[in-house]
Parts: C-alpha cells; sequence; structure tokens
C-alpha cells in the first residue's frame, strides 16, 4: 500500500533521513519507532508531504505521491492524526468529526453557501458517517457536547473518529500516547487493536517502545536517520543495534 523508497532529506546540509525504505502492506500495521532526533517526524512529514523529499520516492496505492501536496494525499486516502490534540474550539463533537469528511465530498463552497439539495444531502451523509466514527471510538454519547471540554485521552479519540471519517485506506498516527497516562494509555492501545482487527492499515510512529511494539505487525527502527532494523517486534527488541542506539541516548 505504501512504499518509501531510498528517501533522503536534509536540513542545512545534515540528513535527518537518509536513504530510508520501508514498506507497509494492505492490512498491515506497522510501526516506526527511534530515540530522539532519529528522524521519526521528518519521516512522518515526507510521507504525509507536509515536507518534500530532496532523493528518493513515495508510491500510495500504486502511485508516485512524493510531488503532491498534504490535501491531495488525503484524498487518495492518507488520513492522519497529529501529536497535539487539537479540537476546534466552539463546536460540538460531531461537528469536529465531521469537519474530517468534508475533504472527500464533491459538493464545493457555492453549493454549500447556497445549502443546495446536494449539499443537504452531503451534510446528512456526513453526519452519518460522523456518528459512525464516534460509535468507533467510543465517543457516541458525547456527541452534542462542547469538544474542548473533552478530557485529552477523549480529544485523541476525537482526532481518530475524525481520521476514520474520512474514510482512509491508511491511518497516520504521530506519537499517538504522547501526553496519555495510565488508563488513558490503555483504552488508546484497545482502540488501535480494534482497528486492526477490523483490517486497517495503520502506520504509527512512536517514542514509546513498549507501546509500539505490543500493537504492531512490523516495527522499522530509525537511528541518526536511517533505517537499522525493520522485523517483528521481539526480533526487533532484541536487536543489539538497536539496543545499542538506546541505550547511547540513556547515557
Ligand atoms: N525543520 C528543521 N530544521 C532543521 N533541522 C531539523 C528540522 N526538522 C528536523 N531537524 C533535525 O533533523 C533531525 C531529525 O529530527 P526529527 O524531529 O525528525 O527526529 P525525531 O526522531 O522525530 O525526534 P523526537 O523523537 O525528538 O521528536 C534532528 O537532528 C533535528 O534537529
Amino acid at each position: 500500500m505504501l512504499e518509501v523508497t531510498g528517501v533522503s532529506r536534509s536540513f542545512g546540509g545534515v540528513y535527518a533521513v537518509r536513504e530510508v525504505s520501508l514498506n507497509v502492506a494492505d492490512g498491515e500495521v506497522c510501526g516506526v519507532i527511534g530515540p530522539n532526533g532519529a528522524g521519526k517526524s521528518t519521516l512522518f512529514n515526507l510521507i504525509t508531504g507536509h515536507l518534500t523529499v530532496d532523493h528518493g520516492q513515495i508510491s500510495f496505492l500504486g502511485r508516485r505521491v512524493d510531488r503532491l501536496p498534504p490535501h491531495r494525499r488525503a484524498r487518495l486516502g492518507m488520513s492522519i492524526v497529529f501529536q497535539a490534540a487539537r479540537v476546534f474550539h466552539g463546536m460540538t463533537v460531531r461537528e469536529n468529526v465531521m469537519v474530517g469528511a468534508h475533504g472527500r465530498t464533491d459538493a464545493g463552497f457555492v453549493s454549500a453557501a447556497l445549502r443546495l439539495p446536494r449539499h443537504r444531502h452531503d451534510e446528512r451523509e456526513i453526519g452519518e458517517a460522523a456518528d459512525r466514527a464516534l460509535e468507533r471510538v467510543g465517543l457516541a454519547e458525547w456527541a452534542d457536547r462542547p469538544a474542548d471540554r473533552l478530557p485529552i485521552g477523549q480529544q485523541r479519540a476525537l482526532q481518530l473518529a475524525r481520521a476514520l471519517c474520512a474514510r482512509p485506506r491508511l491511518l497516520l498516527l504521530d506519537e499517538p500516547a504522547s501526553g496519555l497516562r495510565g488508563e488513558e494509555r490503555e483504552r488508546l492501545a484497545t482502540l488501535v487493536e480494534e482497528l486492526r482487527a477490523d483490517g486497517l492499515t495503520i502506520l504509527l510512529i512512536e517514542h514509546d517502545v513498549a507501546f509500539v511494539t505490543r500493537l504492531v505487525d512490523r516495527v522499522v527502527v530509525l537511528d541518526l536517520g536511517q533505517v537499522i532494523a525493520d522485523g517483528p517486534p521481539a526480533e526487533v527488541r532484541a536487536d543489539p543495534l538497536v539496543l545499542a542506539a538506546y541505550l547511547g541516548q540513556a547515557s
């Protein structure tokens, strides 16, 4: 589904990501981990289109996307959950989720402004999709409440619902566990496990190794911008290069 081939990106002559290749197959849950400064965020932004590659190729569903802007990649079926839990203030939980589907409808601004029948039809469909997504992440009973009143764990779930509302082929999660503790973290892990059981393809970038390794089929480890390991979590955790990279950080 996603093929990243020999991708590099540097800042001021220093490589943040260097000759990185990774593939995510349909239905796979893949994690990218690595110590601070390993290049995880840069790689994530190269995949989503928020940064452009210096070299290399990115293909999604068999199509080159590395020159496409983020919204075009989104239209092809990439949905992103960003690290910072952001919700739109002054809007309900349902309205926040509905925003996720608007990029996928054909109804343009004019039809929305004039409230043409087609627009009303789309709005109803979007509302229904939002309700399904809220049900999926366990927020159905919060639908009509102000989004900014939600605790942070549920704001993260709301962002997931927003991403799901766009009916993604590939869900991209940027450090989904950051800022969450204890029970909230557990709830999020369970939710990702459920999405995985639904057959959704997921790529998640995460600092927390324990969180990632329990959720993924495969994990790619970055260090100093390069892939140092790629395989099943149990194998990768025992890899001497990986241990050394994380130990290097701790010392
Ligand atoms: N916009 C930028 N300008 C200059 N240097 C950058 C920029 N973005 C990233 N870098 C550098 O690229 C390297 C990789 O950074 P990146 O943020 O991708 O790593 P990371 O693995 O996400 O780290 P962390 O876990 O700390 O967020 C770092 O040395 C960083 O300083």
